[in-house]
C-alpha cells in the first residue's frame, strides 16, 4: 500500500481530488463503459468534494459517464432531512456537476425491506462490473463506511448497529443531541470495499492517529477494520502531518521516501499529483528519466 503524507486537510483535499480526476480522465469512461466510483460521506471528504466541483467548473473533469455508489445511509431518516446521506451528496457534489440522477446509488435507509435493499444494492454493483475506485474516510475508532469495531472483514452491505463511540461522534450533525442519531445504519461491508479495484482512504486531523497507526503499523485487525486496507493491492492512504502524530518516525521517513525517489524518477513536470514534495536528485543525475512512461509510485 502506499501513504501519500500533505501538510494539512486542504492539501489533502486537493491531492485525492486530482487523483480522482486523473483516473477519471485516463479511463475515458463512455455509456457504454462508464467509470464506477465508490464515495463516502462525513467531513473529511467535503474539501475534496469542493474540489471537484472546481474542477468540473473548470472544465477539467465530466461526471456525464461515472457511476457513484455510496458507502452507507442511516436508517429512519427521511430522505430529505439536512443530515441524511441523500443530502449530504446532493449538497456537496451531485447538483453541482453533471452526473444524471439514474447513475447515482444510495442506500435507501427507508426501505420496507432492509435486507432486500442491501441485496440489490450488492447486485447493482456487481451488474456495471464492480467499482474502479472506492474513497473513503475513517472514524477515529477506524471504522470505514459504518464497520464498526468487530465487524467481519469479509462483510457485505448490510443492516448496521452503530457503536456509542459513532453516536457520540456524528452527534455534532443532530444539534450535539444523542438522542437525535440515528442507531442503526446501512452500509457496505468492509469487502464490498475491498473489492473495488482501487481503494483511496483520506485521514486527517490527531484525533485518527491512533487509527491510522494501528492501520499501517499493526496487523490486519477486525478491532480497525480500516486495516482490512493492506490486503489491498492497491491501497492508498492519503494523510495529513496531524494523523502522523503516532506514526513511528521510521514509518513517515519510508513512505515520504517512496514518494520522493517515484517523484525523482518521472520529474516534477509530469506530476498532477505531487503537490509540496521535494524533489530529490542524485548528484549529477538530472532528472534521471527513464525511457518508458511511469503511472504513479509503486507499492
Ligand atoms: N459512516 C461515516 C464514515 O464513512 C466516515 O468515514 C466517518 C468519519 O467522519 P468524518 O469524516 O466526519 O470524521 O463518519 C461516519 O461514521
Amino acid at each position: 500500500m502506499r501513504l501519500i503524507i500533505r501538510e494539512d486537510y486542504d492539501e489533502v483535499s486537493g491531492y485525492v481530488a486530482n487523483y480522482v480526476k486523473e483516473r477519471i480522465n485516463q479511463f475515458q469512461p463512455s455509456a457504454e463503459r462508464p467509470f464506477v466510483l465508490g464515495l463516502p460521506t462525513g467531513s473529511s471528504p467535503i474539501g475534496t468534494y469542493k474540489k471537484l466541483v472546481e474542477l468540473f467548473k473548470a472544465g477539467e473533469l465530466s461526471f456525464k459517464n461515472v457511476v457513484t455508489f455510496n458507502m452507507d445511509e442511516y436508517v429512519g431518516l427521511p430522505r430529505d432531512h439536512p443530515e441524511s446521506y441523500h443530502s449530504f451528496m446532493w449538497n456537496h457534489l451531485f447538483k453541482h456537476v453533471d452526473i444524471k440522477p439514474e447513475n447515482v446509488h444510495i442506500l435507501d435507509g427507508n426501505a420496507p425491506d432492509l435486507d432486500e435493499e442491501c441485496k440489490k444494492f450488492e447486485a447493482d454493483i456487481a451488474r456495471v462490473g464492480g467499482i474502479e475506485l472506492f474513497l473513503g474516510g475513517i472514524g477515529p475508532d477506524g471504522h470505514i463506511a459504518f464497520n464498526e469495531p468487530g465487524s467481519s472483514l469479509t462483510s457485505r452491505t448490510r443492516v448496521k448497529t452503530l457503536a456509542y463511540e459513532t453516536i457520540i461522534a456524528n452527534a455534532r450533525f443532530f444539534d450535539g443531541d444523542v438522542s437525535k442519531v440515528p442507531k442503526l445504519a446501512l452500509t457496505v461491508g468492509v469487502a464490498t470495499v475491498m473489492d473495488a479495484r482501487e481503494v483511496c482512504i483520506t485521514i486527517t486531523g490527531a484525533h485518527k492517529s491512533i487509527a491510522l497507526a494501528k492501520c499501517i503499523e499493526e496487523g490486519v485487525n477486525h478491532m480497525w477494520t480500516v486495516s482490512a486496507i493492506q490486503m489491498h493491492p492497491k491501497g492508498l492512504v492519503v494523510c495529513d502531518e496531524d494523523a502522523t502524530l503516532e506514526l513511528h518516525v521510521k514509518t513517515v521517513k519510508y513512505f515520504k521516501s517512496i514518494e520522493h525517489v517515484h517523484h525523482s524518477l518521472i520529474g516534477a513536470e509530469n506530476l498532477s499529483l505531487q503537490g509540496g514534495v521535494k524533489q530529490l536528485r542524485a548528484p549529477g543525475s538530472g532528472n534521471a528519466r527513464p525511457a518508458t512512461p511511469m503511472n504513479g509510485p509503486y507499492e
